[in-house]
């Protein structure tokens, strides 16, 4: 075995055992899409689980977007994976689980800002998948690259809770009884590939077919500049944002976990996304560049307030706001969040309304301006999850 193998394995048992991932006897559902991450993730958890007697009951969980062209042939990967590792697969599909498929989706709303229901839904579908099987635990492929990327993302939106989230190797939250991890979350991109290159893994390599996300790839294309002058850089970017998230008061990183969001929906589906040159960080720069230039044509005046205390206020000299004025909005105020269950649908949420059903809303109230025709067997006899939303079929003109 070439020394890169057996070096990827030690270090991803290390991880493993590090971290205390599993228990003896769990079942793990391994979130597969077919692509290079999660077959990798598939074959390597097969590899330790016998080798090291780890106990664990593996299965397969995939996620059927319903895009053509792209999911479809994906899963044909999957399928044979379950094969070569003789493992169960469960394959769960956002048509029967909302009512929508991503193509319909994008039909819908157009690329912009697809990511953002994706994301949301492939959380709950994954969520839904491995609640069919009965299973606590589902384990994802995301590698450093993506978190380096998540951390960088965050760091410049400012958001120091959702920072924290995205570097734990462990997730959980009060708005799901199932647990996420990451156990390739030190393994570098370039580690996983050269992993599947020898060892001969079938995996499917085509990017999503709707439109990546920018920030990550302004995000992803700033990290893969600072690794040409500090080689080190991805993964003293996942250490650093580890830092950050330990200064991170749990109630505030337990906050974002409960309002639906997760890294992944908040930043689209995530990794192979957005890897194009985005011209976000280009407005970006040029933003701050502006500010800093207005920074000279400030002047700092005292004045006094509440009749005693002074406070320091920055005021502009001439025409337009100061960066003072800029203010980011005041941290929201952290609510103890309570488990219940979505009105609508009835799946885990904090919220009266869980996210997913909020964006199905919004798309099933536009869907009337498409042709639709409702199928009354399907409406009958559906055994859709969410039952409000009803099997609609979209005409064929
Ligand atoms: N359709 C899906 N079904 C099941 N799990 C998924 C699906 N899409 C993504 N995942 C899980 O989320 C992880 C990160 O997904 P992402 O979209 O970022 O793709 P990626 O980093 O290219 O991973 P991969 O190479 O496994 O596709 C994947 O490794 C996989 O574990």
């Amino acid at each position: 075995m070439p020394p890169v193998l057996s070096i990827f394995e030690r270090e991803t048992h290390e991880t493993i055992v590090g971290s205390k991932l599993f228990q003896r006897g769990e079942r793990i559902a391994i979130g597969a899409s077919g692509g290079k991450d999660s077959t990798v993730l598939a074959s390597i958890l097969k590899t330790l689980n016998e080798r090291h007697d780890y106990g664990l009951d593996l299965c397969l969980l995939s996620i059927d977007e319903g895009i053509k062209g792209y999911r479809d042939d994906s899963l044909e990967t999957v399928k044979r994976n379950a094969v070569q590792y003789d493992m169960p697969l469960e394959i769960v599909g956002y048509d029967e689980l909302y009512g929508w498929t991503m193509d319909q989706v994008v039909a819908q709303i157009g690329k912009k800002g697809n990511c953002t229901y994706c994301g949301v839904f492939r959380r709950q579908a994954l969520d839904r998948g491995a609640a069919k099987l009965g299973i606590k635990h589902v384990v994802t492929g995301h590698n450093a690259d993506d978190i380096a990327e998540t951390v960088m993302m965050n760091l410049l939106r400012g958001d120091l809770p959702r920072l924290a989230r995205a570097t734990s190797i462990v997730t959980s939250s009060a708005a799901s009884d199932i647990k996420r991890s990451k156990p390739l979350k030190y393994a570098y991109e370039k580690e996983i590939v050269l992993y599947a290159y020898h060892k001969k893994l079938d995996y499917f390599s085509t990017e999503c077919i709707y439109s990546p996300e920018a920030f990550r790839g302004s995000a992803r294309a700033l990290i893969k500049d600072l690794e040409k002058i500090r080689p080190s850089s991805i993964l003293d970017i996942v250490k650093s944002g580890e830092d950050m998230a330990a200064l991170v008061p749990p109630e505030l990183s337990t906050a974002v976990a409960c309002s639906g969001d997760n890294e992944e929906a908040a930043t689209g589906c995530g990794s192979t996304n957005g890897r194009s040159s985005g011209g976000e960080m280009a407005v970006l720069e040029k933003r701050l560049a502006v500010e800093e230039a207005a920074q000279y044509r400030e002047t700092e005046i005292v004045l006094p307030a509440n009749g005693n205390s002074l406070v320091q206020e920055t005021l502009q000299v001439k025409g337009g706001s100061s960066i003072h004025d800029k203010k980011k909005p005041a941290r929201k105020k952290v609510v103890k969040q309570v488990m219940g269950r979505c009105d609508k649908c009835g799946y885990l949420s904090s919220q009266s309304i869980c996210k997913a059903c909020m964006l199905l809303d919004g798309l099933n109230k536009a869907r009337p301006t498409t042709e639709i025709t409702v199928s009354a067997e399907e409406e009958e006899g559906s055994t859709t999850l969410m039952r409000h939303v009803a099997a609609l079929e979209i005409s064929a003109s």
